[in-house]
């Protein structure tokens, strides 16, 4: 069996008196992308922080490719790439005198550089902008740039810290193209407080919450586990109730003030397309469906309702 490219073990840490994170526990794999999923304040910058070894923890062990980061801080740090949140970039420098000034640091060797630097520069999509100064970026844009300076070296594994924030909705569809494209060579952790975030990209999640990791399993079985999402239908020729309720997938249904229907599905089934095939069948009428996802409140919610029962 392969050796996982992270392993943490009971890792904790106190800044002061109170406890950041507490007992957190996980391994991942070589390729594909886990999203580390929390509120604000909810330890994933620490945890972060710590397996990349910017800081050190008060207890527990993290491994990354077998190498305890503690032990062999300089090794381990070579097999890791990492994008914190609001990374310091220099904005006086261009894209690609920035580059070469992070390859230079991760030790890229001299005469690598030039190349490791195109190669960065055209999988990130920011080539046409290598002479152009980072102030003069969008954020979409530097983010790209930040993406590109944690692959320069051709780390194992990539670490992006909020890695969409303050991106506009076009951006974010950029950015985590891009980090999928990554995901494909290397293990990316993907720490979000959005769940859509997650859903949308991520095989495997990490919920924290208050320090402490509440749900650890693939991004299927997160989805079947919190109550499912749930449908607003409207039509203007309904069948009766039980005709709904007969249609598998539909777990539940209420009629709403307005006459639409909310419709609770399980998370597999490709409701919508049914939905609209049938009513074309059946005549329904149907007008408008729009998906409605829980919030991360309420699935924190229902995971704290499930653990407590
Ligand atoms: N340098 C610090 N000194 C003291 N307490 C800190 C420090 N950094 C974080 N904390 C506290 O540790 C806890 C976890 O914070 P952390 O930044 O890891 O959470 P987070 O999930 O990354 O949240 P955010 O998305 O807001 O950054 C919080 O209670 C926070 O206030």
């Amino acid at each position: 069996m392969k050796q996982s490219i992270v392993k943490i073990e009971n890792l904790s840490h106190r800044y002061s008196r109170d406890w950041a994170i507490r007992d957190i526990n996980f391994e991942i794999d070589q390729v594909g992308i886990l999203g580390l999923l929390g509120s604000n304040g909810a330890g994933k910058s620490t945890t972060m922080n710590i397996l990349c070894g910017v800081l050190n923890q008060t207890e527990g062990n993290v491994y990354i490719d077998g190498i305890d980061i503690r032990e062999q801080p300089e090794e381990a740090k070579k097999l890791l790439g990492f994008l914190p949140q609001n990374a310091p970039l220099h904005l006086e420098l261009t894209v690609e005198e920035y580059l070469i000034y992070c390859a230079e640091i991760r030790n890229v060797e001299p005469a690598n550089i030039k190349q490791a630097v195109n190669e960065v520069m055209e999988k990130c999509g920011v080539a046409h902008f290598a002479n152009r100064l980072l102030r003069n970026l969008s954020g979409g844009y530097r983010q790209r740039v930040g993406i590109a300076q944690a692959i320069i070296h051709k780390p194992k594994l990539v670490v992006l810290d909020e890695p969409t924030n303050g991106l506009d909705p076009n951006q974010i569809l950029e950015v985590r193209k891009l980090i999928k494209e990554i995901a494909e060579e290397h293990a990316v952790i993907f720490s979000t407080h959005i769940l859509s975030e997650v859903q949308a990209i991520c095989k495997d999640i990490k919920m924290i919450e208050s320090g402490r990791m509440v749900f650890a399993d693939t991004m299927d079985a997160f989805n079947n586990y919190i109550m499912p999402d749930t449908m607003r239908v409207v039509m203007d020729n309904p069948p009766p109730q039980e005709e709904l309720m007969a249609i598998s997938g539909i777990t539940g249904l209420e009629l709403l003030n307005d006459g639409s229907f909310r419709l609770r599905f399980t998370a597999s089934s490709e409701l919508s397309k049914q939905l609209v095939t049938m009513s074309v069948q059946r005549g329904w009428e149907l007008k408008e469906i729009m998906l409605e996802k829980s919030s991360l409140d309420e699935v924190f919610a229902q995971l704290s309702n499930k653990k407590s029962r």
